[in-house]
This record gives structure tokens, sequence and C-alpha cells, in this order.
């Protein structure tokens, strides 16, 4: 028998990611391909007629799977009955706003998107949260939502993830699904912290392989303790910034395809022997306070997100999580006083 349709609602469709994830999404490859998916599309009023245009290309692609297509500007039309919510719109940051102006205005619109998931959405409702900053975004949307399981709630930080297995091939001369079990800690933004302590190439240790010592005492290379400290770690943290710097526009179909391997991975399962990067709010594992929305190492199971347990952490990580995470705790703080959460 054929299965029902998925609702799948995506926030900013008009913008440069929705134009690079909508049409992976109708095609399948998010939710697998024999699963239909019904889109619902939300914008402002000025970008609605944009997403039209969208959908109309969306018409002429004749997708099998692609079970309609619904554009609105009204936040509750757009999450209701929606089992996948991919929250990609936010409020850019402008010349002259600080960081809390930033939390603020995208307060105002994921607070309202969390209380409309929390009235509208299906049951089973999986939420990511794409637009920045995506973790404490993520934070306030949840926080609207009392009536959603609180692990319902996730920020994308796959991208980094990928960013940095493929540095790491490229550095190993290795391919990319030689690496295994690469972990992004914290928040999405400068301070995240890309670990290759517990990765593996070819079934080797990373860190062995490269010659890379937590201390920086060397190994088979002195050199290779720097490069992790002023190369693999800055070149992954700060990636999204030399995009923008190179494209003159950030990350769009990268940040896309991430979207799309974050909830493929969430429905569908983690391959038995990796694990992957997302941001889930913390049960206390690894020092991280509870309830933050941070990166973790984590495996999908049964469709949910699981923290990988027991992972003995070197005092390099240690203090680089902490900062990453003490960065969140800060938004947190902001958020908080600015009545968002
Ligand atoms: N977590 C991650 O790894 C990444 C996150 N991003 C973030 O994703 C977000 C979107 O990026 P782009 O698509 O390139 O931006 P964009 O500016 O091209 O598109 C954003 C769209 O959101 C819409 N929008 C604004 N407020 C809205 C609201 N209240 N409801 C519905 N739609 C709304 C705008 O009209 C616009 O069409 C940005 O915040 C960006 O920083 C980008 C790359 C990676
Ligand atoms: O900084 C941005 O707006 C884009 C971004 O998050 C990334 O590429 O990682």
């Amino acid at each position: 028998m054929a299965k029902a349709p998925v609702t799948v609602t995506v926030t900013g469709a008009a913008g440069q990611i929705g134009y690079a994830l909508l049409f992976r999404v109708a095609s399948g490859q998010m939710l697998g391909p024999d699963t239909p998916v019904r889109l619902k599309l939300l914008e402002i009023p000025q970008a609605v007629k944009a997403a039209e245009g969208t959908a109309m290309e969306l018409d002429d692609c004749a997708f099998p799977l692609l079970d309609g297509v619904d554009i609105t500007d009204d936040t509750n039309r757009a999450f209701d009955g929606t089992s996948v919510a991919l929250l990609v719109g936010a409020r850019p940051r402008a010349k002259g706003m600080e960081r809390g102006d930033l939390l603020e205005a995208n307060g105002g619109i994921f607070g309202p998107q969390g209380t409309a998931i929390n009235e509208h959405a299906a049951d089973d409702v999986r939420v990511l949260v794409v637009g920045n900053p995506a973790n404490t975004n993520a934070l306030i949307a949840r926080s609207h939502a009392p009536d959603v399981p609180p692990e319902r709630f996730t920020a994308m930080t796959r991208l980094d993830h990928n960013r940095a297995l493929s540095q790491l091939a490229a550095k190993a001369g290795a391919s990319v699904t030689d690496i295994k079990k690469l972990t992004i800690w914290g928040n999405h933004s400068a301070t995240q912290y890309p670990d290759i302590f517990h990765a593996e190439i070819a079934g080797k240790k990373a860190a062995d392989v490269l010659g890379v010592a937590p201390d920086g005492s060397g190994g088979a290379a002195a050199d290779d303790h720097q490069w992790l400290t002023e190369e693999f770690i800055p070149t992954v943290a700060k990636r999204g910034a030399a995009i923008i710097e190179a494209r003159g526009a950030s990350s769009a179909a990268s940040a896309a395809n991430a979207a799309i391997d974050h909830v493929h991975d969430w429905v569908l399962g983690t391959p038995e022997g990796d694990w992957t990067s997302a941001g889930v709010p913390s049960d206390g594992s690894y020092g991280v306070a509870e309830g933050l929305i941070s990166s973790f190492p984590v495996v999908s199971r049964h469709g949910r997100w699981e923290i990988v347990p027991g992972l003995e952490i070197n005092d390099f990580s240690r203090a680089r999580i902490d900062a990453s995470v003490q960065e969140l705790i800060d938004e947190r703080e902001t958020v908080r006083s600015l009545g968002l959460i």
C-alpha cells in the first residue's frame, strides 16, 4: 500500500537555502524514495510571490512524490499538520546590529513559530532550526512549545560536521567515507569545536594517523598539532564566513544538503559503527548545562537522536567544549533577560 504523504513545512522558502532545499525534499532525498511529501511554504508577505515562482518550478519538475504545495504568510496555517518543520527563514544580521539585537529580532520570529508548532503541528513533529543563531533560535522555539517533547527541537550543525569530514579527508589523503566518529561540539558559531580525538580514518585513530597529540607534544610530524589548532579547527569554524567572502552570499546549497542529511538520518537512522553531529537538548551529558541546545556526537535509533555516551574528553577538548558551551549559556541569558524564553 502506498504510504500517506508527510507534511513538511519550510520557512524562508523563497530564500537561497529554500531554493536549494525544496527540490531535494520533493524528489524524495530527505524522507526516502517511497514517502510522498506535501510541502507548506511560509514566507513574509513581500516574498510570497517569489515563493509562488518556486512552486511553479516544483510543478514543472513533475516529481512523482510531491503531493501538493501550499504557500502562505500565515504561521498557523504553515504548521498545520506538519511532521517535519525546517525553520530556515531568519532575520539576517544588519550593519551595526549587536548580537543581542539579532537575538531579539529572531525572538519575534521563532517564538510565534514555536507557539504555532505547539498548537497546530502533528504529534510526531520534528523541528530542525537552520536560521541563525540556530541553537538559540531553537531554544526560543522550544520554550514556546510546552506540549511538544523537547527533544523534537534541534539545531543544524551537520554542515559543520560535513565541512570537518571533508577537511580531514583532504589532509589524510583519504575518502570522506573512510572517516568515522568525528564530532562537532557546542554552538553553530566560530566557537564550535570540531573534535578529531575519537575519529577514525580507515579504522585507525585519526590522531595517530596524523601524529596529533592532545597536549601538543607532537607525534610523527611536529607540525601536525599546529595543523589542528591553526588550520583544521579555524577552517571548519570559520568556513561560513569564508564562503560569504568568496561567494558574496552565505552557504546555500551546502546548507540545504546538510538539512537533508540531518532529517534523513533522524527519521531513517544513522549507520552502525559511526555517528554524526546535531544540536540537541542537553541532558547534562559531558558537563553541558541541561536544556541548552548544543551540538553533540549523536546516533539516531528508532527515530530519536541519542547522545553517544561515555567518550573520554581530554583537556584540549574540554577547554574548547567549555568555551562554546559558555557562549550558549550567555545567549540563553540574553534571551531570558529579553523575556524571549
Ligand atoms: N545552521 C547552519 O549551518 C546555517 C545557517 N544559515 C542561516 O540560514 C538562514 C537562511 O539563509 P538564506 O536562505 O541564505 O537567507 P535568505 O535571506 O536568502 O532567505 C531567508 C528567507 O527567509 C524569509 N523570512 C524572513 N523572516 C521570515 C519569517 N518570519 N517567516 C518566514 N520567512 C521569513 C525571507 O523573506 C527570505 O526569503 C540565515 O539565518 C543563515 O544565517 C545559513 C547557512 C548555514
Ligand atoms: O554565517 C552564516 O550566515 C552562514 C552559516 O551559518 C554557515 O555557513 O555556517
